[in-house]
């Protein structure tokens, strides 16, 4: 039997891919792996936020019409592009374990954030990370970068960044791991919903793969990401606005942080709850709605 699988064409993408593929040929030996690289709108374009775009799901529709197809059989993701909702006929047949969840400070001259100069420029196009960094510093300059890992790491030793912010996981997998100045931890910075792990999808019509899949999915790691991504959910109607959140597993209990952020009016509002390890759906919910309370429904409108 041959597997194919759908893949964006970035070095992390394809380093992901590989991974799962990995896995798969020791976990069935005698099955065939094969990788199917794609570009996606996603990905061509570059000088427009995601938001104007059109949303994540313009990183997973190319990959999505080739299993639709029969080009392939799974599309491997990070989970921080999936949408909250996958379209009619599709789902996640597994999370993997996730990696390091949180964000990097990059730097060749500032290895603490904290020693930054006044007004001194950071890269970064994700409102998520613009929202957080001037709320603990107001007076720092962002500029804008976009592009894959690679890129955004050459254009910090190219241009004008004191200093840039990228997913720790990005860089650990590309072996950039000695460019990770210091962590940016939380409540200084809370990562995007679902950072640092993998997803694979399939149509739900491939009930046989189902079965084939689920040893690479890591129980805990989705539980939390359950959790993140149903409180995104709530939040997000239908606009692309800061949301931040990170889930662990804190004792037998789950514990969500969840952030919004309007960067017009450098609002942050942040939400914290515990719950049932079997419930992560609720806590999530729970967390949304408690944000929802203190006024992100407004903040999130205003951000149109
Ligand atoms: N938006 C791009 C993206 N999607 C996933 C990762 C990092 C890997 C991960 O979160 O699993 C990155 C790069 C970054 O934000 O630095």
């Amino acid at each position: 039997m041959t597997l194919t699988i759908a893949t964006r064409q970035s070095p992390l993408a394809l380093w992901q891919t590989e991974f799962v593929a990995d896995q798969l040929r020791a976990l069935h030996p005698g099955l065939e792996v094969r990788l199917l690289p794609m570009s996606t709108r996603g990905d061509l374009i570059l000088d427009r936020s995601l938001a104007a775009i059109g949303g994540k799901g313009l990183f997973l529709k190319e990959l999505e019409e080739a299993m639709l197809a029969g080009q392939a059989d799974l599309a491997v993701h990070s989970m921080k592009d999936v949408p909250m909702t996958l379209p009619e006929g599709f789902e996640l047949a597994a999370i993997l374990e996730r990696a390091d969840p949180f964000d990097a400070w990059v730097s060749n001259r500032y290895p603490r954030f904290a020693d930054l100069p006044v007004g001194a420029v950071v890269g970064t196009s994700s409102l998520r990370r613009q929202v957080q960094l001037r709320s603990v510093r107001p007076d720092l300059v962002l500029k804008d970068l976009r592009g894959n890992v690679n890129t955004r790491l050459r254009k910090l030793d190219d241009e004008e960044y004191d200093g840039i912010v990228l997913a720790v996981a990005g860089l650990a997998r590309l072996g950039f791991d000695d460019r990770v100045a210091e962590r940016l931890t939380p409540p200084r910075m809370l990562p995007a919903v679902a950072q640092g792990a993998i997803g694979i999808e399939i149509q739900s019509a491939r009930a046989d793969l189902r079965a084939l899949l689920a040893p690479l999915g890591h129980d805990l790691t989705t539980r939390c990401v359950l959790a993140e991504r149903a409180m995104n959910r709530l939040l997000e109607g239908n606009c692309q606005v800061p949301i931040a959140g990170h889930a662990a597993v804190v004792g037998d209990q789950l514990h969500l942080a969840g952030l919004v952020g309007a960067l017009a009016t450098q609002t942050v509002i942040r939400a914290e709850a515990t719950g049932a390890l079997d419930a992560p759906e609720m806590l999530g919910e729970r967390v949304a709605q408690d944000l929802l309370a203190q006024g992100a429904a407004a903040l999130l409108r205003s951000a149109h």
